[in-house]
């Protein structure tokens, strides 16, 4: 049977370090790390997280503050809101809660938050710093991967690392940080994708695959190696009327069928998504301690 990676565990454990963290850094007369969330629209599934978001700052004993607006907000309405953010130096963090209403230019936005705030590491500038091995903030899902991996001594070093998904806030910077040198890293990393061809030619060959393409229980238990680790990143709603909310979330790998196969695996939900929460706190309590940015 797979050592299951708990990430619900793994998170809360991360969490209490920062929440001690921040207390000393408030003892010692620095200021509280404060947290903004910009929510636009009614999606369900973004509410939750953001709620989560805000509840795990109470949790660690930074501020936060929500700030929702209706899906039908202006372009530029929004850019000028980032802007206040920005000017505001009781706020050491920002994130844009995505997807955003179509008639938005994400990356507009995205980049219109200074990278000293951009907790969520998606501003070319901290995109390039990663990339470049230099002090950034790093995008949260695959930073809490590798915080994850680093938790439960998953051997990377040489390992051949096949990442099915190419997006910008997720595949992309995994294979980056992965083939980095250190512990995790020292990887050599394949990244795929929907045009790659024969893709279960690839996975089989793989000591570690991460699935982060959106398609729930894509990953079948043929298409890995028998004692591989199996990180799923994905988290799709599907409608269940058993369940008291109407849905069940459902990952990108087919866990009953994989599960026995590998020697490590995340299950969906307690995995990824909530490491993705403690890397934002962490970005955030490095922002206010002006770890990353010295200004
Ligand atoms: N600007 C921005 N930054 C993000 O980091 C960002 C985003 N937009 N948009 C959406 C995705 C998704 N995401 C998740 C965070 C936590 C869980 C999480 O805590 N999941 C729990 C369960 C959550 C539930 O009960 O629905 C779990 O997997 O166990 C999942 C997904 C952050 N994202």
């Amino acid at each position: 049977m797979p050592t299951i990676l708990d990430g619900k565990a793994t998170s809360k454990a991360l969490q209490d370090q920062i929440a001690e963290e921040t207390a000393a850094f408030v003892a010692q007369g620095g200021k509280k790390p404060h947290l903004a969330a910009i929510l636009v629209g009614e999606d369900g599934a973004s509410q939750t997280y953001v709620n989560h978001k805000v509840k795990a700052c109470e949790r660690v004993g930074f501020s936060s503050t929500l700030k929702r607006f209706p899906a039908d907000i202006t372009e530029e309405a929004l850019l000028e809101e980032v802007e206040a953010i920005n000017a505001n130096d009781d706020i050491d963090g920002l994130i844009v809660q995505l997807p955003l209403p179509k008639h938005i230019n994400v990356t507009k936005v995205t980049d219109r938050i200074r990278p000293e705030k951009d907790v969520d590491g998606f501003h070319p500038i901290n995109v390039g710093r990663m990339t470049l091995g230099q002090p950034a903030y790093i995008s949260a899902t695959p930073f809490g991967i590798m915080k994850l991996l680093e938790r439960y001594e998953v051997e990377t070093s040489g390992k051949h690392c096949v990442v099915i998904g190419r997006s910008d806030i997720v595949g992309r910077p995994m294979s980056i940080l992965l083939s980095q040198k250190g512990n995790p890293g020292d990887c050599t990393v394949t990244i795929c994708h929907s045009r790659t061809k024969n893709l279960k030619e690839m996975t089989l060959q793989a000591d570690i695959v991460v699935a982060a393409l959106g398609i729930p229980e894509f990953l079948k238990g043929d298409m890995v190696k028998e004692g591989a680790t199996v990180i799923d990143v994905g988290i799709t709603r599907v409608e269940d009327a058993s369940k008291k909310s109407g849905f069940r979330l459902v990952g990108d790998v087919d866990y009953a069928a994989v599960a026995p196969k590998s020697e490590f695996i995340t299950p969906v939900p307690g995995g990824v998504g909530p490491m993705t929460i403690a890397s934002l706190l962490y970005n955030t309590m490095q922002s206010a301690k002006k770890a990353v940015y010295s200004v």
